[in-house]
């Protein structure tokens, strides 16, 4: 790449120690310039976004979360007190807890459990992998953020003895996710076995009048945080369902909502090449044809930038991922993410990347600080850290060569600033690209009808469980079992059903093998 093409195509933004190469993206003379009509729109929606507008229409919400950093942007007064009282509210606390005039059965928390999923997870174990250093944190943070009961017990071992010092975060914002219910249910289990009050050591962060603030609030937990309907989930990492577990942790909450403050800032430009999340955008426009053609690979060369590509995956996938634009077209609109992180996956898909089916764009992330402290050598005059760069290097020229595009992004270093800028950044991109394909990118009604199977399998089991044991001792195959049950269509799920309560011995529940699997019969011994 020639110098003067990088400077053409690489813009920086000092005021946020970043900066965007998109000198290997392959965009076209004057393209930037036939983009502008429609960024003058993508910038006219975000001001009415900003300004309180209903920009989730189908749910008819507003979409606050720009203000949640800058609450004087905030629509009308009694928002702004309320964001800024939350800000407060969670600083107290976490002072309360880190002096000890909070604390648990066994004394001052030592740890910290997150029970949440999705946008009640992701963002908060982002930032915990990202900024914490397990020495010096004023806390350890676990999570469960599944319903998958060996997940749970891993966590719990992790924390071992010091569950009665152990303050759990029950996050959900509707306050009724099964999963997070669950592991609700499975951390008051545990506490119990330890003789615990779990309601002692627990703060629940969801909406007013949820199922579980109802639960906090006439169990009397230690704190209740609100979560309010105008931020959505996946972009709720900077109210409390994110800092209330960073401040206990001890990572500086005012930097975050600083850093993602200053980043708002840059990025409500109205000019293009001075404002990176319409760079972005744009480039995620040109790279996918605006159709999602190509899936967007995150490769950061950093190990604190892990749990990114995750974070954005639910960022990026939830709010572009939309059957439908705004007008009822189907248009089926999304962009697949998925990444790790370099040096590491160079020896995983980049020989694919590379070599293989060309359906993606790469976002490099280079952090130019090694470590705090000095490195050693590991050859003469050379350092690991010289060796991660160099693979970024390498990698982003091997992928030119085989005119794979990709972006890099610059960042100085990893902190609370960098990573909020990170978040800021992304979030908005979204936001413009969603203009750009008129998209609503603040619902998922996709997401309700696996919610729904899953609940039909489990009313499923619940009727195989008492048909088993009202015929004790009479085995039935999978066929059988649906048609005592009236539901020969249903033969497959009863099947799995079964199978899956007879590997867990669920009431007394037992299989008789045939020679394949699905030959098995299944009873409830006599
Ligand atoms: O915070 P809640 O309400 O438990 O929801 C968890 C997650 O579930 C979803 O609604 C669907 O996956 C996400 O948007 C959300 O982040």
């Amino acid at each position: 790449m020639s110098w003067d093409t990088f400077k053409a195509l690489t813009f920086d933004f000092p005021e946020v120690s970043l900066s965007l190469d998109l000198s290997r993206l392959g965009l076209p003379e004057g393209y930037v310039d036939s983009q502008r009509d429609a960024f003058a729109k993508a910038f006219a929606a975000m001001d009415e976004l900003e300004g309180g507008s209903i920009a989730n229409p189908d749910e008819g919400r507003m979409v606050g979360h720009y203000w949640l950093r800058n609450a004087d942007l905030a629509p009308n007064d009694e928002l702004k007190n309320t964001i800024n009282s939350s800000v407060a509210q969670i600083k107290a606390f976490a002072e309360k807890v880190h002096s000890g005039e909070v604390k648990g059965a066994n004394g001052a928390f030592t740890d910290v459990l997150v029970i949440g999923i999705g946008g009640s997870a992701l963002g908060p174990q982002f930032i915990a992998h990202a900024l914490g250093v397990p020495s010096e944190d004023k806390a350890q943070v676990h999570f469960f953020d599944n319903t998958d009961p060996d997940g749970m017990d891993l966590a719990l071992n992790a924390i071992g003895d010091r569950l009665g010092s152990t303050l759990s975060l029950v996050i959900s914002k509707s306050g009724g996710t099964a999963e997070t219910r669950n592991g609700m249910l499975e951390a008051q289990k545990a506490y119990a076995d330890m003789g615990l009050d779990f309601a002692k050591h627990a703060v629940a962060i969801t909406g007013v009048d949820s199922k579980l603030d109802k639960v906090a609030a006439s169990e009397g937990w230690l704190e209740r945080f609100e979560m309010w309907d105008w931020v959505g989930g996946r972009t709720s990492v900077l109210c409390a369902v994110g800092l209330v577990a960073a401040a206990l942790q001890g990572i500086d909450i005012q930097a975050l909502l600083d850093g993602a403050a200053a980043m708002d800032k840059v990025t409500r430009s109205k000019e293009i090449e001075k404002n990176p999340a319409a760079l972005l955008a744009l480039s995620w426009f040109f790279a996918t044809n605006g159709k999602g053609e190509k899936d967007m690979v995150i490769l950061p060369y950093k190990d604190r930038l892990l749990l990114f590509s995750r974070y954005l995956q639910q960022l990026i996938m939830e709010s572009l991922g939309k059957e439908f634009d705004l007008e009822g077209n189907v248009v089926n609109q999304g962009i697949a993410v998925y990444g790790n992180k370099g040096s590491t996956d160079q020896h995983a898909y980049v020989q694919q990347l590379r070599e293989g089916v060309p359906n993606f764009f790469a976002t490099l992330i280079e952090v130019l600080k090694d470590r705090h402290g000095p490195s050693i050598d590991v050859e003469p005059g050379v350092t690991a850290g010289d060796y991660l760069q160099g693979f970024l290097l390498g990698t982003r020229e091997a992928l030119s060569e085989k005119d794979r595009q990709s972006i890099t992004i610059t960042v100085a270093e990893i902190n609370e600033g960098s990573v909020a800028n990170l978040i800021a950044l992304y979030e908005r991109a979204v936001g413009y690209y969603a203009t750009l394909t008129g998209i609503n990118a603040y619902h998922q009604p996709g997401v309700e009808a696996g919610k729904k199977a899953a609940g039909s399998a489990i009313d499923l089991g619940k009727a195989i469980v008492e048909t088993l044991e009202a015929n004790k001792g009479e085995s039935f195959d999978a066929p059988a079992l649906a048609e005592k049950l009236g539901k020969p269509e249903s033969t497959e799920l009863v099947y799995k059903i079964a199978l899956h309560m007879a590997a867990n011995a669920k009431a007394g529940i037992s299989k008789i093998d045939g020679a394949a699997w699905h030959e098995a019969k299944f009873l409830v011994l006599a």
